[in-house]
């Protein structure tokens, strides 16, 4: 389990980090979401004794990091996959953290099969590709048999094949019970391999919810009523703008109504003798609705990247 408890760093007068307080359980991959510069690395640094505190405590299983006696038996982490010595083979890389944590050394070709580096273990890291080094810091994160791991952005250059292998691994490590904790802005992968989430913005909390919670709060879940004849479809439209419900048009042809259900929507079309060809739950995606929470979260934002605000009641 992970325990940050008033967590806080400041650089100067910028204060990166701001009074974080969350416990980070085993048994769920817990994905650590935020726009860029949210705080996210160096939370997650400051759990790994990278950087220091300004205030308040980040504990690993109830201890500062600096405080276990065999660290990469308790938590292992990919934080920066190009941080090693590029001279040295991703076996002996391997080798000398085995030593150096009491870790015993066969270890070594365990997880080098795991990670699918079995065959490049001989070669020098540093002619690693991105998605190589990548599965090389896994590789060393899993080294030590850890109940915790915790991965910044582990998808980067990975390849589809890769992107399925992390997602399945992750899944496969918090079935164990294990703390997987995950930083990524991939919210289509986050959506499949995410049960709950933590998210972050310039610095500070904004919201700890289970994916399927944060999708459902989001506005942009609706029915989608669609018929043959935009006459009667207005005739629907304008009952339902009477009673307040938030409606708009998608086409001529269809209607995206929030906040009732498809049984609702159904019977009020045949109380209005409206003719229609399809009823359906539409669901928002998680980065729909992650865009909206985060909006003004934003510090580093481009026009595109604004969320596509439903505009109801047309
Ligand atoms: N060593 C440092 N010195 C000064 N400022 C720093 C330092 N490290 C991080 N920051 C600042 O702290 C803030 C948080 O940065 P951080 O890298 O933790 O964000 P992030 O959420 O991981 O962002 P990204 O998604 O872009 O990786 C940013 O404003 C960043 O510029």
């Amino acid at each position: 389990m992970i325990t940050l408890q008033g967590l806080t760093k400041r650089y100067g007068d910028h204060t990166a980090v701001a009074d974080l307080s969350l416990t980070i359980p085993g048994g769920r991959v817990t994905g650590f979401l935020g726009p860029n510069g949210a705080g996210k690395s160096t939370t997650m640094r400051m759990i790994m004794g990278l950087d220091r505190p300004s205030a308040g405590s980040a504990l690993v299983n109830g201890k500062a990091y600096g405080e276990l006696r065999h660290p990469l038996r308790e938590i292992g982490a990919l934080l920066d996959a190009k941080a090693l010595h590029p001279g040295r083979s991703a076996r002996s890389h391997l080798k000398a953290l085995a030593l150096s944590n009491g870790i015993p050394v066969r270890r070594v070709d365990e997880v080098l099969d795991t990670v699918g580096l079995s065959a490049v273990a001989g070669r020098r890291a540093g002619s690693f590709s991105l998605g190589m080094s990548q599965r090389l810091g896994i590789a060393g994160a899993l080294l030590g048999d850890p109940a915790i791991v915790m991965f910044d952005e582990p998808v980067n250059g990975l390849d589809p094949d890769g992107v399925r292998w992390i997602r399945g691994l992750m899944r496969g490590l918090a079935e164990e019970g294990r703390t997987v904790f995950v930083s990524s802005h991939l919210m289509s992968e986050m959506q499949l391999t995410a049960d709950q989430l933590i998210i972050i913005g310039k610095g500070r909390l904004i919201r700890e919810t289970s994916v399927q919670q944060l999708i459902g709060s989001s506005s942009l879940n609706a029915v989608r009523a669609r018929g043959p004849e935009t006459e009667s479809l207005r005739r629907l439209q304008a009952r339902l703008t009477e009673w307040q419900v938030p409606v708009r048009w998608e086409s001529a042809n269809e209607l995206f109504i929030s906040g009732l259900t498809v049984d609702k929507v159904s019977d009020l079309a045949y109380e209005l003798g409206v003719r229609l060809h399809e009823v359906r739950t539409v669901e928002a995606s998680l980065e729909q609705a992650y865009m909206e929470l985060t909006a003004d979260s934003v510090e580093y934002g481009s026009p595109a990247s604004r969320p596509a605000r439903a505009v109801y009641g047309e």
